[in-house]
């Protein structure tokens, strides 16, 4: 195809427009354009030629037919001829033979003449027969041949008609041919003539618009000219003033390098801090996370639930989140007092994955294998994400999956690559608060578990056996407490220690209002006792972080598990869940503030539970013998008449818990109690010489315990504290008391002893605290005054019916206030020999 001229034009101009005249490229172009034209007058000659050579080619065609078709004629005319020679020698033949026969005739007739006449004509006139059929005969084969040569004689003079006719034809045909060819060949040779004429004529006005340009360019070239002379005297100029700048540059130059060098002197130091700051930014976490160790402080962590695909997207009340802060706004308020910030240890927003959770908190997991004791739990408004963040979605994937799952991969993980020098023994069990009601799952025992498969079956039975209902709030709401116990033993295979850690994972029931909630029947009081027993956590974390002399950990089954985590020397982490949902506010609130008064709580620094070989094994011996002490005890009482009423079996199977969990976790608080009241761990042994004090071996034997009550001295009051902890140990009861409380029982444990009394009546254990020689006369009198002392001071006392416990305590021991003295605590106590 053929570039249009105007179009190479301006390119060829462009490309010219430089420095240079185009009188050639037009020279160039007319050039190009004359070949064009001669080469289409070319190909014309060339096709006209073509076409002439096609004629002769056809009239030598047309002749060679012409003469095959006068040979066919002649060739026929020849065989007419022939066979008319041959008719005619024919015709003669019989003409001849004819003759011939006349001739015998006339002999005949002579010879006739001269014989018998009569047989000679008779003869005669038979001849004349033969010959006359003969001749007929000849006849008749005459006209057969005459038709004969009529008909080829017609024949041929058709076919020769044929062949005029096709000649005539033909010749007609290419009459009209060459008549057609010719009237195309001028037809063409027109259009030809008139493509050239306008070729002819866009040249011209091509050469007209080149001329304009030309003119145009020849113009813009010499103000080009002028420009470039122009620049060419600036640029001589701005060589010179250039020339002085590099002089003056030069100088300054020097001068910069001499600053920079001192300006790096200088940095240095900063550089070197700044490299440093990401380290010590690091080191700040850590050794902020090893003082809120030191400190024992409950490590509390804010995770955001995202809005849930398939719900309308709402206004969020949260209006910042950092890496520890969270910031809320009250949807009802306006202005700068809206705002509300919360501090914690990590806030984790809406994208947060689970991996990213988990990897915060997955040395607290380690530690476990190290013997420490680990809670983990999830608080928060029905509907949160608490079962999100301890156990994953319903059909979680391994990105989905909860904290349990994971902290259970790591313990088998981390535990199989010590095995060559730990031997670590992992069980598990799972145990769910329903209504107030301890129920373990699938039953009580702790079920040992070696694969991350074996926790997946327990964990998903133990799912599964979840009360769960549908409330307003959440359609999938889960109404019990779920706990996962996991215990961990391990031995050192060189040095024989032995260490024993636990990690509860907890996965509360959720919060809600009543009203809220739209519950009614079952689920509302299912929801009551919810929210009684987080109210008692409540309480609990209120006790705890004012320091108070009395933590009411019994007021529900929830506290009375969490006990050695929020009050022992475990590591506590509280995950709290909120819903960022404009509607869920005043719960989110409520929420945040409980939160913040658990971050406040310290319970000092965690506590290995590691023992050397030797302390283990005098452990095991003592275990033994406290085993068949109780066997003996539950021997004898099993004697007594007394009428007690029995636990129920959920709440048994509870304790029983309970009391594993104190086993397990290596009679820690026991250890402690012995260590700050100066008692030795040979106090704590049934085999203790001093027969009086010990009462445990023999139980009845020591019956007569008036001794340690008649006494107001500080030391007889202590030993009465430590033969209840003993007697508390024996039963494997963990007593909610510290070191610190038991070092002044007077002033600060009796309400506490009190209680663990109680819990020991309550386990139906009566006659191993009278052997204990326990008899709660000071705490009685402690107690009383120090319910009065509240009250002139204006304040709740920690047991608010702690004289109905008292009086209740007395029943249950078989004495009677009224009888032996009432209030009169010197009267005290009755006759307990059993
Ligand atoms: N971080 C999250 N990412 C995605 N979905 C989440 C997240 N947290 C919670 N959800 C979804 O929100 C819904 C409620 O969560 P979940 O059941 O864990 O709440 P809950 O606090 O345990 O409720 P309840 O107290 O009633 O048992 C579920 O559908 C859950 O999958």
């Amino acid at each position: 195809m053929k570039t249009p001229l105007p179009e190479r034009i301006m390119k060829n101009g462009v490309r010219c427009s430089r420095f240079f005249v185009p009188s050639m490229q037009v020279e160039k172009i007319k050039e190009e354009q004359k070949k064009l034209d001669e080469n289409a007058v070319i190909r014309l000659i060339k096709e006209q030629e073509n076409k002439n050579l096609e004629i002769s080619a056809f009239k030598m065609e047309l002749e060679t037919a012409k003469r095959s078709y006068g040979v066919q004629f002649s060739q026929l005319e020849e065989e007419a001829k022939c066979a008319k020679e041959e008719f005619a020698q024919k015709a003669q033949e019989h003409e001849h033979e004819l003759k011939e026969l006349r001739n015998k005739i006339e002999e005949i007739k002579g010879q006739v003449k001269t014989t018998d006449e009569e047989d000679k004509y008779l003869e005669i006139s038979a001849l004349k027969q033969e010959l006359e059929t003969t001749r007929k005969t000849y006849e008749v084969q005459c006209s057969q041949l005459e038709e004969e040569y009529e008909h080829r004689l017609e024949e041929y003079e058709h076919r020769l008609e044929e062949f005029r006719n096709e000649a005539e034809r033909i010749e007609e045909e290419r009459k009209k041919a060459d008549e057609r060819e010719i009237n195309r060949l001028m037809k063409e040779q027109e259009e030809n003539k008139l493509e050239i004429s306008s070729l002819k004529e866009e040249l011209e006005t091509i050469k007209e618009t080149y001329e304009s340009k030309y003119q145009k360019w020849n113009m813009k070239m010499n103000q080009l000219q002028t420009v470039v002379e122009f620049q060419f005297s600036s640029l001589q100029k701005m060589k010179l003033s250039w020339e002085s700048m590099k002089g003056s540059f030069v100088k300054e130059q020097t001068a910069y390098a001499g600053d920079w060098e001192r300006l790096g002197a200088n940095l240095k130091p900063v550089a070197l801090a700044a490299e440093n700051y990401h380290a010590l930014l690091a080191e700040n976490k850590r050794l902020f996370n090893e003082i809120q160790d030191l400190k024992g402080n409950i490590r509390v962590y804010c995770r955001i639930r995202p809005f849930l695909s398939g719900k309308k997207e709402k206004e969020s009340i949260v209006e910042h989140i950092g890496e520890n802060e969270l910031v809320v706004a009250n949807p009802s308020k306006e202005g700068k007092d809206t705002l509300r910030s919360f501090k914690f240890n990590r806030v984790f927003g809406h994208d947060t994955t689970q991996a990213e959770v988990y990897s915060d908190i997955q040395t607290l997991i380690r530690s476990v294998l190290d013997g420490y004791n680990v809670c983990i739990f999830a608080y928060g408004q029905t509907g949160s994400g608490k079962t999100y963040t301890m156990t994953g979605p319903n059909g979680a994937t391994s990105e989905t999956i909860g904290v349990n799952y994971r902290a259970l991969n790591d313990l088998f993980r981390i535990s199989s690559s010590r095995e060559s020098f730990v031997e670590y023994e992992i069980g598990v069990q799972m145990v769910e608060i329903y209504n107030e009601q301890g129920l373990a799952v699938p039953d009580a025992s702790l079920f040992p578990v070696k694969t991350p498969p074996d926790v997946v079956k327990l964990m998903d039975i133990g799912l599964k056996n979840r009360a769960i209902a549908a409330t307003s709030m959440n359609e999938r709401s889960s109404r019990s407490h779920s706990v996962i116990s996991i215990h961990v033993h391990g031995k050192d295979l060189k040095t024989g220690s032995t260490m024993d850690g636990n990690l509860h994972l907890i996965d509360l029931a959720g919060s809600e209002r009543v009203d809220r909630s739209e519950v009614t029947g079952d689920r509302l009081k299912e929801a009551q006792h919810i929210n009684k027993s987080l109210a008692a956590l409540g309480d609990v974390i209120f006790a705890l972080s004012q320091k108070s002399p009395h933590v009411p950990y019994r007021n529900s089954k929830l506290t009375q598990l969490l006990q050695t985590s929020l009050g022992g020397q475990a590591k506590t982490l509280m995950f709290v869940q909120i819903n960022s949902d404009v509607s869920s506010y005043s719960e989110t609130l409520s929420t945040l503030k409980f939160a913040e008064r658990v971050s406040g709580i310290e319970l000092g620094a965690a506590r290995s539970n590691k023992e050397s070989k030797d302390l283990s094994s005098l452990k095991n011996t003592l275990l033994a013998k406290d085993e068949e002490i109780e066997r003996l005890q539950l021997h004898k009482s099993s004697n007594r008449k007394r009428n007690l009423i029995p636990p129920s079996r959920s709440s048994k199977n509870f304790d029983e818990f309970l009391h594993h969990q104190y086993e397990l976790s290596g009679g820690d608080i026991g250890k402690n109690i012995a260590e700050t009241s100066g008692l030795t761990d040979s106090d704590f042994d049934g085999r203790s010489s001093d027969h009086s004090d010990s009462g445990i071996t023999d139980g009845s034997e020591n019956s007569n315990i008036t001794e340690g009550t008649k006494s107001s001295d500080k030391m007889e009051r202590s030993k009465a504290v430590r033969k209840t902890v003993q007697a508390m140990r024996r039963l494997g009861l963990a007593p909610s008391i510290t070191g610190n409380q038991i070092k002044d029982p007077l002033k600060k444990s009796s309400a506490e002893m009190l209680q663990l009394l109680l819990s020991l009546l309550r386990q139906s254990k009566p006659s191993i605290l009278t052997a204990a020689g326990v008899w709660p006369n000071f705490i009685g009198t402690q107690l009383r005054a120090e319910e009065e002392e509240a009250s002139v001071n204006g304040l709740k006392f920690p047991l608010p019916n702690c004289s109905s416990w008292i009086t209740g305590f007395e029943a249950l021991l078989g004495g009677d206030p009224q009888k032996n003295g009432g209030d009169d605590a010197t009267t005290w106590p009755p006759d307990l020999s059993i």
